[in-house]
């Protein structure tokens, strides 16, 4: 059993696309992620050092996402959660990444990813 720590709606600009338009003008990506961690000894001991920290977490997201120029949001999702398991050892997460006004008639298109064991 483990417990959830979770980031809704972090938004970041990027070059994202397989078009030709879409190389030279930046479009923002949405991401929900959910992250599996035990956080009974950050509670225990009221201290950061023990917790998943959710933003300097979600400062690498953006520093990689804003940084990188991806064709595929399918590429972007798995070097995302690659990131969060290796460098924050999280053994499992659910990873949605959202393309908003990609297909102009849907509110919302996307991939949801799940990687990893959960504890
Ligand atoms: N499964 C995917 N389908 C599509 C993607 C994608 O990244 N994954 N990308 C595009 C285009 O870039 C589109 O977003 C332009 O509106 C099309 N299909």
């Amino acid at each position: 059993m483990s417990d959830i720590v979770f980031i809704r709606e972090l938004r970041a600009d990027t070059i994202i696309g397989v078009y030709d338009w879409e190389r030279s003008v930046r479009q923002t990506v949405v991401l929900d992620l959910e992250l599996a961690w035990d956080n009974r000894p950050a509670a225990a001991a009221d201290d950061l050092q023990y917790a998943l920290d959710y933003a300097a977490l979600s400062a690498r997201i953006l520093a990689f996402i804003e940084g990188s120029a991806f064709q595929l949001i399918e590429t972007m999702a798995e070097q995302v959660a690659e990131i969060v398991m290796t460098e924050f050892s999280v053994p499992w997460l659910q990873l949605r990444l959202c393309k908003p006004g990609a297909v102009q008639q849907a509110r919302d298109v996307g991939v949801l990813i799940e990687r990893g064991e959960r504890p």
